[in-house]
C-alpha cells in the first residue's frame, strides 16, 4: 500500500464506483456528496437494479455508466439521452471504466468473486484503489499486492477491520516485523446468531440471517456474518492486505461493534479504532487518506455505549471460521476453493435450496474434494474458482437428494 504521488490531497479525485447501487455504493456517494469540490464522480456501476442506476445517474451525471445486460443498457442509455452519460455493457465495460483516464480513484463494491476482474484491472492501471470487496482479496490479494509494487496503485482497505488495522498501523509500513507488531486482532459481532443453540440452526430463514444487529449490508454479507464467514474471509484478507501469516491473526467476539479491530505490539501496548458502526467513516478515510474529512456520522458516545464486551468465537457452532483458518494455512488455492463453495452455498441457502446449517458441510465438502494446486496466475485461480463452483453445486445437488428442506 502505497501512499506517494496519489490525488489524496490536493487533485480533485474522479471517483468510478463499481456497485453503485448496493450498500457500499451509496454509503460512498453519501460522503461524496458532503465534498463537491474534493470528488467528482465519473462513473456508476451496476448489476440490474437499472431504475436505481438511472436515478444515480440523473443526480451525479456521470461520463460513464455501466450495466450488465446489453439491453438494459440500450433502454438505460435511451432514459439518459438528455444527460451526456455514456452507457456500456456487456464483459469488459468495468475494465474500460476503471482504465478511463478521468477516473483516479476506483471504489471497488461490487460483491463476490464478480468483481475480481474489475479490481485486477483498475490495480494494474496503477489507480487509487478502495477495497471493500474483500472476495478478490481472498483468491489473489498476494497477486493483486505484487501487481501493485509493479503498477504503482494504491490500495486503500474499505472492510471497516482492515480500515482499523490500517490507521492503527505506522505509515508508511515496512512489513508487520519492521514495524513491531506482534499480532492483529479482528473483531467480530458474532451476528444475528450468537447465543442461538446449534439445534435451531436448522430452521433459521434467509430473512433472520440477513438481520444483522449491526451493521446494514447487503444479503450475501449478511449471511457470511451470521456463518462467521465474514470473519473467515477477512481473516485471509487480512493476511493478504497486511502480508501477515495466519498465525499472526487472531479474532474476537465484540457485539457492540464500536471496536473495528486492534493491533498488538511488541511492548505490549494494544491500539485500537473505534467508532459507531457506520461505513462511511472507514470510506471517508479511505478516501480523504492521508487528510481526515467530515463523514456525516453520528459521533462515539462511549457512557451512552455503556460497556464493551469481548467473547471467544465458538468454531463449533461456526465452523465456518475453522474452515477458512485451514484454507489460509494451506494457501496457494484453497482460499479461491473456500470463497467459490461458499458463495454457492449461500446463493443456495438465499434460494432456499439448502438449510443455514448445510452451508459449512458444503464448504467442507468442496474443500475435501478439490486438491491444493498452485494460484500463481489469475487465470489459475479463476479455472479453480469454476471448478470448485461447479463441485458446489453437485454437492449441494446431493444434498437436496437426502431430502434435506430448506427454509
Ligand atoms: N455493506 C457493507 O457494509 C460492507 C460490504 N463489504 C463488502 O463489499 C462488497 C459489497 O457489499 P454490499 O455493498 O453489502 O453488497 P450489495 O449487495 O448491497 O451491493 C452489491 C453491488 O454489486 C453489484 N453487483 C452484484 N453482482 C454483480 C455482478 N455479477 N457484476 C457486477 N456488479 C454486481 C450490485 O448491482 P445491482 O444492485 O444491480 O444488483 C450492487 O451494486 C462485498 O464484497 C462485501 O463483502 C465489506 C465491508 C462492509
Ligand atoms: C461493516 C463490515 O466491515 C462488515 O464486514 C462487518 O464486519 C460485519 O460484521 P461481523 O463482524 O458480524 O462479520
Ligand atoms: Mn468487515
Amino acid at each position: 500500500m502505497r501512499q506517494e504521488g496519489h490525488p489524496g490531497r490536493e487533485a480533485v479525485q474522479g471517483l468510478a464506483v463499481l456497485g453503485a447501487t448496493g450498500s457500499i455504493g451509496i454509503s460512498t456517494l453519501k460522503v461524496a456528496e458532503l465534498h463537491p469540490g474534493r470528488f467528482r464522480v465519473v462513473a456508476l456501476s451496476a448489476y440490474e437494479r437499472a431504475e436505481e442506476l438511472r436515478a444515480l445517474c440523473q443526480t451525479w451525471r456521470p461520463a460513464l455508466a455501466a450495466i450488465h445486460a446489453p439491453e438494459t443498457a440500450h433502454w438505460l442509455a435511451q432514459s439518459l439521452a438528455d444527460t451526456g452519460t455514456e452507457v456500456l455493457a456487456g464483459p469488459t465495460a468495468l475494465e474500460r471504466i476503471v482504465c478511463d483516464p478521468r477516473v483516479t480513484t476506483v471504489v471497488c463494491g461490487i460483491v463476490g468473486a464478480a468483481g475480481l476482474k474489475s479490481a485486477w484491472a483498475a490495480v494494474a492501471a496503477g489507480k487509487r484503489v478502495l477495497f471493500a470487496n474483500k472476495e478478490p482479496l481472498v483468491m489473489s490479494g498476494h497477486l493483486l499486492m505484487a501487481l501493485a509494487r509493479q503498477s504503482g496503485a494504491q490500495l486503500l482497505p474499505l472492510d471497516s477491520e482492515h480500515n482499523a488495522v490500517f490507521q492503527c498501523l505506522p505509515q508508511p509500513r515496512a512489513g508487520l516485523a519492521g514495524a513491531g507488531v506482534r499480532r492483529i486482532v479482528l473483531t467480530c459481532s458474532g451476528g444475528p446468531f450468537r447465543n442461538t443453540p446449534a439445534s435451531e440452526f436448522a430452521t433459521i430463514t434467509p430473512e433472520q440471517a440477513c438481520a444483522h444487529p449491526r451493521w446494514s449490508m447487503g444479503r450475501k454479507i449478511s449471511v457470511d456474518s451470521a456463518t462467521l464467514m465474514n470473519k473467515g474471509l477477512e481473516l485471509i484478507e487480512a493476511c493478504r492486505l497486511f502480508e501477515a501469516a495466519p498465525a499472526q491473526i487472531d479474532v474476537v467476539i465484540h457485539p457492540q461493534s464500536i471496536i473495528h479491530s486492534l493491533v498488538e505490539y511488541v511492548d505490549g501496548s494494544t491500539l485500537a479504532q473505534l467508532g459507531n458502526p457506520d461505513m462511511r467513516t472507514p470510506i471517508a478515510h479511505a478516501l480523504a487518506f492521508p487528510d481526515r474529512i467530515e463523514a456525516g456520522v453520528t459521533r462515539l458516545d462511549l457512557a451512552a455505549v455503556g460497556r464493551l464486551d469481548f467473547e471467544v468465537p465458538d468454531e463449533d457452532r461456526f465452523p465456518c471460521l475453522r474452515l477458512a483458518r485451514a484454507a489460509a494455512v494451506a494457501g496457494a488455492s484453497a482460499p479461491t476453493v473456500l470463497n467459490a463453495a461458499n458463495e454457492i452455498a449461500v446463493e443456495a441457502f438465499l434460494a432456499r435450496e439448502l438449510p443455514f446449517a448445510a452451508i459449512p458441510q458444503v464448504i467442507e465438502s468442496v474443500l475435501e474434494a478439490r486438491p491444493v494446486v498452485p494460484a500463481e496466475s489469475i487465470e489459475a485461480i479463476l479455472e479453480e474458482d469454476r471448478m470448485a463452483r461447479e463441485c458446489a453445486h453437485r454437492v449441494i445437488g446431493g444434498h437436496r437428494a437426502k431430502g434435506v428442506v430448506a427454509c
